[in-house]
């Protein structure tokens, strides 16, 4: 997609605050642009986080999470554009005098020094006292689920420890925001799933806002209040987890984040449970427009993942009298296949193949039976086409 595309659902999260009584840690991001080695990698981004709040910003390698990332960091300096955390403009402060904890994929831990030593870091160059010191080191520790390990070296632990510790060495600071710069990519499947529960248990108990990169779609589902999904150096859509799955703002959000099933038909109209998408002559589909709503006979591109698709009999899918035209898109199975947990079903229609994931134990539709493919409005995305 292109720069300049208008942002989806820029208001931030509105319980993310109250969540853990903070106050500290608004960031707005404004107009921001980078280039690096010649090329604009980051291209006019805008963003507005509530204290306490979780964001994510996700992305295929390369769209400039990270450097997004490093300028409220303070690391890079934005060749324009304005970073702000709590009203004051931070734009040209220096990292070391920014309130920042930060979480690397690499741990960059010291490795001579121990684990507490490790931890307290920060307190030691903020001149904290050595009892002070070893009193919170103790307690991040608790915190993190390292209790007892603190004598240990970096070269002693599992990867999941050393980014415990990592986190614990972000933590003690009581930073304003916390910055997690991909910290779960070294870890093996099992140990990245638990561990990003923990953290995001964690982040909900002690409140700090809290950025996450990523480019693994279902890290990001899993913790985020909200998700920024990126390419080329713009957000192309910034919301709740589910809107983001199952309303996309664009191709690139469809694609990325998962399988989807696109439409495109002709706008006809606002309904009440959503606005209407004429795909032929026959077939009304409904379905809920991402930004401004499509004016009548605008083209128009609709967006709905497979596990919201419903194939229904033809008798279960008749339409209510009266209507003009059918709710749902008729058409043959074409193809059925068990996954074990879910059946996927193939089904040929008018506008194309649509497939559909059906829950494990339901009714397989016979391969050439006649069916019609129902979504709830709320469950599919309408946009301009592109
Ligand atoms: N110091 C640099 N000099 C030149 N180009 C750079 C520099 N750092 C990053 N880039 C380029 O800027 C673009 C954005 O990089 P960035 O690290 O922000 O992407 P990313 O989305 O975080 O990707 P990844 O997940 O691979 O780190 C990339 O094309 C990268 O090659």
């Amino acid at each position: 997609m292109t720069a300049g595309t208008e942002t989806v659902g820029t208001k931030a999260a509105p319980d993310a605050a109250a969540r853990a009584g903070t106050t500290r840690g608004r960031l707005v991001l404004q107009g921001i642009h980078k280039a690096l080695g010649g090329k604009e990698v980051v291209r006019g981004i805008d963003l507005t986080m509530e204290p306490g709040e979780f964001l994510t910003l996700l992305g295929p390698s390369g769209c400039g999470k990270s450097t997004t990332l490093n300028m409220v960091a303070g690391h890079l300096l934005p060749d324009s554009g304005v970073v702000e955390v709590d009203g004051r403009d931070i734009t040209h402060l220096p990292a070391n005098r920014r309130a920042m904890g930060m979480v690397f994929q690499s741990y960059a831990l010291f490795p001579h020094m121990t684990v507490a030593e490790n931890i307290a870091f920060g307190l030691r160059m903020r001149k904290v006292g050595a009892a002070q010191r070893r009193r919170r080191a103790t307690e991040a520790l608790e915190l993190v689920g390292l209790d007892g390990m603190g004598e240990r070296y970096p070269r002693q632990l599992s990867g999941g420890q050393r980014q415990r510790t990592a986190l614990a060495r972000a933590l003690i600071v009581e930073p304003d925001l916390l910055l997690l710069d991909e910290p779960f990519s070294n870890l093996d499947a099992q140990l990245r799933v638990r561990l990003r529960e923990e953290v995001a248990a964690l982040q909900r108990r002690v409140g700090t806002t809290t950025i996450l990169v990523t480019h693994d779609q279902d890290e990001a589902l899993a913790v985020s209040d909200r998700i920024a999904v990126m390419a080329e150096g713009t957000i192309h859509q910034l919301d709740a987890p589910e809107t983001v799955y199952l309303r996309p703002a664009t191709d690139f959000v469809a694609q990325f984040v998962g399988e989807v099933n696109v439409l495109d038909g002709i706008a006809a109209g606002a309904a009440a449970e959503g606005h209407r998408c004429r795909i032929g002559d026959t077939h009304l589909l409904t379905a809920t427009p991402v930004g401004a709503a499509p004016g009548d006979g605008e083209a128009v591109r609709l967006y709905v993942r497979p596990e919201a698709v419903r194939v229904l009999a033809v008798s279960e899918g008749v339409p209510p009298a009266g209507t003009a035209a059918r709710p749902g898109l008729p058409g043959t199975v074409e193809a059925t296949r068990f996954l074990g947990t879910r059946i996927r079903c193939v089904v040929a229609t008018a506008a194309g193949r649509v497939e559909a994931t059906l829950p494990f134990g339901s009714e397989v539709p016979r391969l050439g039976e006649e069916v019609i493919c129902a979504w709830q409005p709320q469950h599919a995305s309408l946009t301009a086409r592109p």
